[in-house]
């Protein structure tokens, strides 16, 4: 049983309400596209899911059991990866980005690998030794996802991946969309241009 599943969410400030008792599965291998108008609530939305906001009410129903959003938050956390579409880098090189992210403890021989094989399927070999605050948007980007895949979550959030990206740099983020999918990732991405994830896209929930 590997069910992941967000029930009965809703989330308001003030008077305006977001999104009501929401249903929303995030399957293995599946990318769900959020579309909605500016404002409407998508970020909040990814940031609830990855335990980072609070909604009003919300259950979370994973691997045969029902926990409420409080319960399960710190599983969320640790689960549900949110990448905001201007990553947040820290100041040292690619490598010490990456670095970063590993499990404490773990031998040099093993970091060393982990972090030369994500770099390499992330496009960033060349760029290992580089200040990480100096990369291209798109670089910025693909290290925002190698980093987070190093945490070896159960999903992973976008929250307009693509923008500001050159037709290149698009087409390498969806061939690394598609290639999460085939290993089994849950996907979410937020955007303003459905059109461009169509391919990768098995559910469309519109706020
Ligand atoms: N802490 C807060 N207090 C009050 N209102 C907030 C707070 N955070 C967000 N909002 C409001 O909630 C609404 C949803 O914001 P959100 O950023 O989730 O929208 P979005 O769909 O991601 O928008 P965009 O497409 O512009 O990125 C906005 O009107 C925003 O001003």
């Amino acid at each position: 049983m590997n069910e992941l599943i967000f029930h009965q969410l809703s989330k308001h400030y003030g008077k305006r309400c977001l999104f009501t008792e929401l249903t929303l599965p995030l399957i293995a291998g599946q990318c769900l596209l959020l579309t909605g108008k500016n404002g409407a609530g998508k970020s909040t939305l990814m940031r609830i899911l990855a335990g980072l906001d609070k909604p009003d009410q919300g259950e979370i129903q994973a691997d045969g059991k029902r926990y409420s959003w409080r319960a399960y938050r710190p599983q969320l956390q640790r689960q549900i990866l949110y990448l905001h579409q201007q990553p947040y880098l820290f100041e040292g090189s690619v490598w010490d980005n990456l670095a970063y992210a590993l499990t404490r403890g773990l031998p040099r021989s093993e970091q060393h690998q982990q972090i030369e094989a994500i770099a390499d399927w992330a496009g960033l070999t060349a760029l290992l030794m580089n200040p990480a605050k100096r990369l291209s948007g798109g670089e910025a980007q693909r290290l925002a996802m190698a980093r987070a895949l190093l945490r070896k979550p159960r999903a992973l959030l976008l929250d307009e991946p693509t923008a500001n990206m050159d037709q290149a740099a698009r087409l390498l983020t969806l061939e690394m969309l598609e290639d999460l999918k085939r290993q089994g990732l849950r996907l979410m991405v937020a955007s303003h241009d459905p059109d461009w994830f169509q391919a990768v896209t098995n559910q469309h929930l519109a706020l």
